[in-house]
């Protein structure tokens, strides 16, 4: 059986347990949409208690069963498989990842797939190559001591994940539970089923023993995301998604005191300085204000330009917005839809707000007229606000849409203070060619990470979160290693 089959109605996507794919045993269900379109397309099989509890049950099973005997070169073998399966299968990773969230075949194409085995492939180089600790201790006797550790998988970790980059923002967890030789049950965003699905094709082809990898279909609270986050079998939690989630999750990790790693929210500044490349600093944040149609957790928000060029830039900014035209098909592809009618209720919610509060509405700021099979589909302007106030609603909560306000500052103490006055802390960008305030400012940030003259560069060997309501904890290269695995240290007396 594979990850969705096909019926008169509409294709079904189904859970993926101990190697095998099932609906759910309560017979539950619910629409998918293509959010370019508005039409539902597939129908997902919710899966209930019983059954989010045999996944757990199937993935503690497979610690200690092949999977849990293999050595880390066997494992690393296959998890580089996995990678090799996933590019040999492209076209059908993009084309369940562009139904799912109606974004445009190039920006899937070129970010989310790729990265979908890039994040396997990372970190079975990560276990394969990462040195140990050890100490040549002296001892109070004047004899020696063998001070060395030993990483063990944590077990079984619930991975939660977001609709926004369903591919890439999963395989950024699994990626690094699976080489470190944890098993997983993962809860995709119910907006977002499918490339989870189709993964368990992958694992199935590669040889991935059974209960390794297993994937849940559902929603949050009373449904398979709260069953899995509460089951006491489950001995870690990763999560991405919004702040408010995070803290429910939290809430219940607290309940057998299981470790937890947060990619949440953020509300993310970018300072552009009048001696800025201005070619550069456009071409940058208008892809960071409008690149996956503003639903980007690293996304920009809130601009702040240093006022000499404060009109040069907003105009600039104007004419690429521009060019972002609505529509994910035909030549004028760029700006896709919103995931769904609610969430774009909420966008435009803050696109009137931002009115409200005295905003001058620079381009955009509704929804576009359009015609043909994507009428339906859930799409809004690309939208700039000036005369926006630094404590207005829209330059303090996430909006996580295509839009930003622009505020213009005189000093660099003065930026500095305005960009960190959020309780939110996961990236920023500066924009200067003057590079020693570029690595001062940069310092200043209080965020995880910090672009210079850049936006969405990824090195995945780096350290990746936020701290404040953006996270907790860093993924990314060895530092994922700190979550997913157990330390031992072990003292032997020579
Ligand atoms: N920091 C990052 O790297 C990062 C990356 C992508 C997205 N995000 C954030 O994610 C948000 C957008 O994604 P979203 O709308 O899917 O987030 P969300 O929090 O609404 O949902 C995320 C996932 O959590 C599940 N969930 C919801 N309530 C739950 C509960 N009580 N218990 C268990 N699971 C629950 C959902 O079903 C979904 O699978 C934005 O806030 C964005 O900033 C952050
Ligand atoms: N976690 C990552 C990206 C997050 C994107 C947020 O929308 C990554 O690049 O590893």
């Amino acid at each position: 059986m594979t990850s969705t089959s096909s019926s008169p109605v509409t294709e079904t996507i189904l859970n993926f347990i101990d190697g095998s794919y099932r609906k759910g045993s309560e017979g539950k269900s619910f629409p998918n949409v293509n959010p370019a379109t508005g039409s539902q397309i597939g129908l997902v099989h919710e899966a209930s208690q019983a059954d989010v509890a045999d996944a757990v049950a199937a993935a503690k099973a497979a610690l200690t069963g092949p999977w849990g005997k293999m050595t880390t070169a066997e494992r690393v073998k296959l998890i580089a498989a996995v990678a090799t399966e996933i590019e040999r299968r492209a076209d059908d990773f993009l084309a369940a990842e562009v139904a799912d969230t109606g974004k445009p075949r190039h920006v899937a194409s070129h970010i989310d797939i790729p990265r979908g085995a890039a994040n396997f492939r990372m970190f079975a180089d990560v276990v394969s190559t990462m040195p140990g600790e050890s100490f040549n201790t002296s001892t109070p006797d004047g004899g020696q001591a063998l001070n060395y550790t030993v990483r063990k998988p944590k077990g079984v970790v619930a991975v939660v994940c977001p609709w926004n980059f369903p591919l890439l923002l999963m395989t950024w967890k699994v990626g690094p539970a699976l080489a470190c030789g944890n098993t997983v049950v993962v809860k995709p965003s119910e907006e977002t089923p499918r490339t989870a699905a189709l993964l368990g094709e992958v694992m199935n082809a590669v040889g991935m023993p059974k209960g390794v990898y297993n994937v849940v279909h559902g929603f949050g609270p009373g449904s398979a995301g709260e069953f899995l986050t509460s089951n006491p079998d489950v001995d870690a939690i990763t999560f991405t998604g919004e702040t408010g989630t995070g803290q429910a999750i939290m809430q219940k990790a607290a309940i057998g005191v299981r470790d937890i790693s947060f990619e949440l929210g953020g509300k993310n500044p970018a300072i552009v300085f009048a001696d800025a490349d201005l070619d550069k600093a456009v071409e940058g944040l208008s892809r960071s204000v409008f690149l996956n149609t503003g639903q980007v957790c690293l996304g920009t928000e809130r601009v702040y330009v240093e006022r000499p060029i404060f009109d040069a830039f907003v105009a600039r900014m104007a004419a690429a917005a521009q060019g972002f035209k609505p529509g994910v098909t035909g030549d004028r592809a760029y700006l896709g839809p919103l995931i769904s009618a609610e969430h774009r209720e909420k966008v435009l919610g803050y696109y009137r707000r931002a009115v409200e509060d005295g905003a001058t509405v620079v381009t955009g700021g509704g929804v576009p007229e359009i015609s043909g099979a994507e009428a339906g589909g859930f799409f809004v302007e690309p939208t700039l606000w000036i005369d926006v106030a630094h404590g207005d609603t829209v330059m303090r909560e996430e909006i996580f849409g295509p839009c930003c306000g622009i505020v213009p500052f005189d000093s660099e103490d003065e930026v500095i203070a305005l960009a960190n006055d959020t309780v939110y802390g996961l990236c920023a960008s500066i924009w200067t060619e003057n590079m020693s305030r570029g690595h001062r400012v940069a310092a200043a940030m209080d965020v995880g990470v910090c672009w210079v003259n850049s936006w969405f560069l990824r090195d995945l060997r780096t350290a990746f979160g936020g701290s404040g309501h953006s996270g907790i904890g860093r993924e990314g290269g060895v530092h994922s290693l700190e979550f997913y695995t157990e330390i031992t240290n072990i003292c032997v007396k020579l």
